[in-house]
């Protein structure tokens, strides 16, 4: 067949198509796309005479693999599912609590009573897991060893095993740290000077990881930072004989930077002094992050997170590189939620468009479990 008049039978199967397919031409974008493809073919053809070589235009013909909303979905490499979806809670330590948190929209920190009620119609709609966080509102609960954190009269012991209780499928994760315990605010036990002790932290925040799994949380997820965590809370899952049945997830990229303050507004873990730079990643860090990464897949970590997300999608991808064979989890995080919100409201763009965008970004980098604000929306937005 001649060139020309393989560029005539391309055109004209495309036409064919085209007439064919009219009737079920969808949305107004799908038409326009069409549209172009048509001015597309007539430059096709006249360029042909002057054109190279023809395995190399049939080759930069793209359009056609993506002009329909099925086949645009086969271009990710990972599709959303429910399933890859962790939704974040605060319970708070009293009981009938339910108060919005003023910096993150649609975001409510409730006491047990309030959040089985809350609960049950998102499980119906297909809510996997959760990962909750302990905020203790009682004055004078919180003191320099972060006691409360495993209190087994606490709200987060008491709420893993309600939840075990009333939702039998309901993946539950639980962030280990003990900032919202500490009178200080900070992720560990201090010294004179106000420096984290390390060993200190590491053996405490290693029991009450050992509290949280033993009171039947399915995985737990240290968030602390301390160097050595990992290999504590592993090693300690083996000895207590229960290490077949607990994932170890490690937050083991957290970067510090300013994208957390709407959940130290709802945990109230906001540090009373300093920062936590000595011990969270600083933003520049990606060698340091890789190091972190794989050092904690060494100590036994069963998923990986990194978090934030968006502003670290290079992590992301770092992470699942070194991680081949194991789970990436991305944390979109509190100030990326809200920062969405905030930009939505002012009309930048649609809160849904852009919540699919981003979350597409972080599966595109490489993640396979998404920890998202915006879980109670997918679950409606995904059955459609
Ligand atoms: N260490 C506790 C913890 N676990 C998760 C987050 C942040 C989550 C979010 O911003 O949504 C934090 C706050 C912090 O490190 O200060
Ligand atoms: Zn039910
Ligand atoms: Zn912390």
């Amino acid at each position: 067949m001649s060139f020309s008049s393989l560029v005539q039978d391309l055109s004209l199967r495309d036409s064919t198509r085209r007439r064919g397919e009219a009737s079920n031409a969808s949305t107004i974008d799908d038409r326009a796309s069409r549209t172009s493809h048509i001015s597309r073919a007539m430059s096709y053809t006249s360029t042909a005479a002057t054109s190279v070589s023809i395995s190399g235009d049939i080759a930069s013909q793209l359009h056609g693999g993506y002009c329909h909303p099925l086949a645009r979905s086969w271009q990710a490499e990972r599709q959303l599912t429910k399933s890859m979806l962790i939704y974040p809670l605060f319970i708070s330590d009293q009981d009938d609590e339910e108060v919005l948190i003023p910096s993150l929209p649609n975001q409510y920190r409730r006491g047990v009573n309030k959040l089985i009620p809350f609960l049950e119609p998102l499980v119906h709609k297909g809510l996997r897991s959760v990962i909750l966080f302990g905020v203790p509102m009682r004055p004078g609960t919180k003191d320099a060893l972060g006691t409360a954190a495993d209190d087994p009269e606490g709200p987060v012991i008491r709420t893993i095993s309600l939840l075990r209780q009333r939702f039998p499928h309901l993946y539950i994760v639980v962030d280990v740290c003990l900032c919202e315990y500490t009178s200080h605010g900070h992720c560990g036990i201090l010294r004179d000077d106000g420096s984290l002790n390390n060993q200190l932290s590491v053996d405490r925040i290693s029991d009450v990881a050992i509290a949280y799994a033993k009171a039947g949380a399915h995985c737990v997820a240290p968030s602390d930072m301390n160097d050595g965590r990992i290999r504590a809370i592993k090693l300690k899952l083996i000895e207590e004989g229960i290490v077949h049945s607990v994932t170890l997830m490690s937050y083991a990229a957290k970067f510090s930077g300013c994208l957390y303050g709407p959940f130290r507004d709802a945990a109230g873990s906001a540090p009373s002094f300093g920062d936590r730079r000595c011990y969270q990643l600083p933003p520049g860090g990606r060698g340091l992050a890789r190091r972190a990464i794989v050092r904690d897949i060494n100590e036994g970590a069963d998923i990986i997170m990194v978090k934030p997300a968006s502003q670290y999608l290079d992590i992301i991808s770092d992470a699942k590189d070194l991680g081949k064979d194991l789970p990436i989890a991305a944390y979109q995080v509190s100030g990326e939620f809200a920062m969405i919100h905030a930009a939505a409201k002012a009309g930048v763009f649609d809160l849904k468009a852009m919540v699919f965008e981003s979350t597409e970004g972080i599966l595109r980098a490489g993640a396979t479990i998404v920890i998202s604000y915006f879980t109670p929306e997918f679950l409606d937005w995904l059955d459609n």
